[in-house]
């Protein structure tokens, strides 16, 4: 790996105990630019809790998010700053337009005109739809404007839970390219959390296992398939490994 990259994440020893006693246990990792991280896990694994925390809807028991540098807890808001993010459900105004939706989300940030508000609809694939109640929008195509609306301010770290949840292949495939090519043409790093394993091999070039609120490994998706025929043998030599199955 290159030394000179830049760290954009560091989560340190991140822990979270619900009542029920679930929850995370010393979670570690780091995201370096320009890495699309897949967050690869089963449901209840603790994707959303750990992406909760990174994003301030939730207070961690013990443990640390660095977000280029400043701690979510010290100084949370310049530690939000590059960041975009979708938590769980994309939500949007049923009798708003896409145009509008945007607009409306514009106004959490400073500088953001009409003419950026088209430029995330046309990098969605949106522009044709902008005049267009989302009530009537199909489940990929809301994904999409939750993507443009995470993306309006140009945020250099883009957080996404299970943002294929719910799309069929061809919805996949599309928001499979969207990731991509945000990656290369903005170099925009992504953490994407997903429970779809050939989904994650094809999207992610940097693979953070989790199980029962453990990180069981980290690898590069090149190293893995350089030593396994798929992701899908290595998730299940490390969750073996590792005592379950
Ligand atoms: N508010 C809560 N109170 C108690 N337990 C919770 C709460 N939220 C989550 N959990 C439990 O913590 C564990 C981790 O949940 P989490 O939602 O983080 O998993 P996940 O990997 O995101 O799964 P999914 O893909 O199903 O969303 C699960 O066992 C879940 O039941």
């Amino acid at each position: 790996m290159d030394k000179n990259m830049e760290k954009v994440l560091e989560v340190s020893g991140l822990t979270k105990t619900y009542k029920n006693k679930r929850g995370i246990y010393d979670i570690n990792f780091e995201i370096y630019r320009g890495e699309i991280f897949g967050f690869l896990g089963p449901n209840g694994a603790g994707k959303t809790t750990a992406m909760k925390i990174m994003t301030g809807l939730m207070r961690a028991d013990s443990g640390d998010v660095k977000i280029f540098g400043h701690s979510i807890h010290d100084s949370f808001e310049s530690a939000m700053e590059k960041v975009g993010c979708i938590i769980e459900t994309v939500e949007s105004y049923p009798y708003m337009t896409a145009y509008e939706n945007l607009k409306q989300a514009s106004r959490y940030y400073r500088d953001i005109d009409d003419k950026r508000i088209d430029e995330v609809l046309e990098i969605t694939g949106l522009i044709k739809y902008k005049a267009e109640r989302t009530k009537n929008f199909s489940l990929g195509m809301k994904q999409r404007l939750g993507i443009a609306s995470s993306i309006l301010s140009r945020p250099e770290l883009v957080i996404l839970d299970e943002p294929l949840n719910g799309l069929d292949v061809e919805g996949m495939v599309e928001m499979r390219r969207l990731i991509k090519h945000l990656s290369d043409t903005q170099n925009s790093t992504f953490l994407i959390s997903s429970h779809l394993i050939h989904d994650v091999e094809l999207t992610c070039n940097k693979i953070g296992i989790i199980l029962d609120g453990k990180m069981l490994s980290i690898d590069y998706t090149d190293n893995i398939l350089a030593n396994y025929a798929s992701l899908e043998n290595y998730f299940i030599s490390e969750v073996e490994r590792n005592g379950s199955i």
